[in-house]
């Protein structure tokens, strides 16, 4: 584990972390060092916190005890006026697509785009057309999100989430809603962009046979706890 005080190495530094929703502590004392480039598992049953960690991560719940950087913020002192900028830094990929079902896929891209402060029309034409290639969906661009499979949505969110060049994606449970051919190569798919990206990932999942078919870290929530694990020892 590197060391908790250098910013220069990690992307996600929380100590003694506490993370509450509404009046109930749903984590303690989260100690978490993830590295920058780094591919890792959030397991835990349900209700174990997974969703608050990451709310946490991406501005969504407010950091109640301990401190926390994310991508260099300072999750004690952020304001709500700081979460776009956080944003801008993170891609974040959820189960249910959240495409915005009245535009087509190049639409909800350029609305990204506009968004987070992008002008020069060629230039944002340009990273939408390469964010599609590189999930394999530039054909799709003018397909409405309902005119697309489970999976060729997910792409298109993962494309969207790419767009401003993330160095941390938080996906919450990305093939919950996939079969299991889909969800292994939404997985080989996300792994390679977070390669060849140098993008650290985060995520949820309750899919132990997609863990099994790519070992990895994991982070776990467990009884208020949050650990960090190596995948081979949940099958030992
Ligand atoms: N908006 C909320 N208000 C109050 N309590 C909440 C809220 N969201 C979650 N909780 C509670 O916080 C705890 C952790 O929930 P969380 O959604 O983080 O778990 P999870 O591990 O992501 O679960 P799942 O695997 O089912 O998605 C649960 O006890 C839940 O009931």
């Amino acid at each position: 584990m590197p060391h908790r005080n250098d910013p220069g190495i990690d992307i996600i530094d929380l100590s003694n972390a506490k993370i509450v929703q509404k009046n109930f502590t749903v984590l303690n004392d989260v100690d978490l060092h993830i590295k920058k480039g780094k591919f890792c598992y959030l397991i835990g049953k349900t209700g174990s916190g997974k969703s608050s960690l990451l709310k946490v991560l991406y501005g969504q719940l407010p950091l109640q005890g301990g401190s926390g950087q994310v991508a260099g913020f300072d999750l004690k002192k952020l304001k709500q006026s700081d979460v776009p900028n956080l944003r801008r830094k993170l891609g974040i990929v959820f189960q249910d697509f959240q495409l915005l079902p009245d535009r087509n896929i190049e639409k909800n891209l350029l609305f990204v785009l506009q968004a987070t402060g992008w002008k020069d029309k060629h230039k944002m034409e340009a990273r939408i057309d390469e964010v599609l290639s590189s999930v394999g969906m530039k054909t799709k661009k003018h397909k409405m999100p309902h005119q697309l499979s489970g999976g060729e949505q997910q792409r298109a969110a993962i494309a969207r989430a790419l767009l401003n060049h993330p160095e941390l994606i938080l996906a919450d449970e990305p093939t919950g809603n996939l079969d299991p051919e889909t969800s292994n190569d939404i997985m080989t798919l996300l792994k390679n962009l977070a390669e060849e990206n140098h993008c650290a990932v985060v995520m949820a999942t309750h899919d132990y046979h997609m863990i099994q078919n790519y070992p990895g870290e994991a982070i776990r929530c467990e009884n208020g706890q949050v650990s960090v694990l190596d995948t081979a020892e949940l099958f030992e």
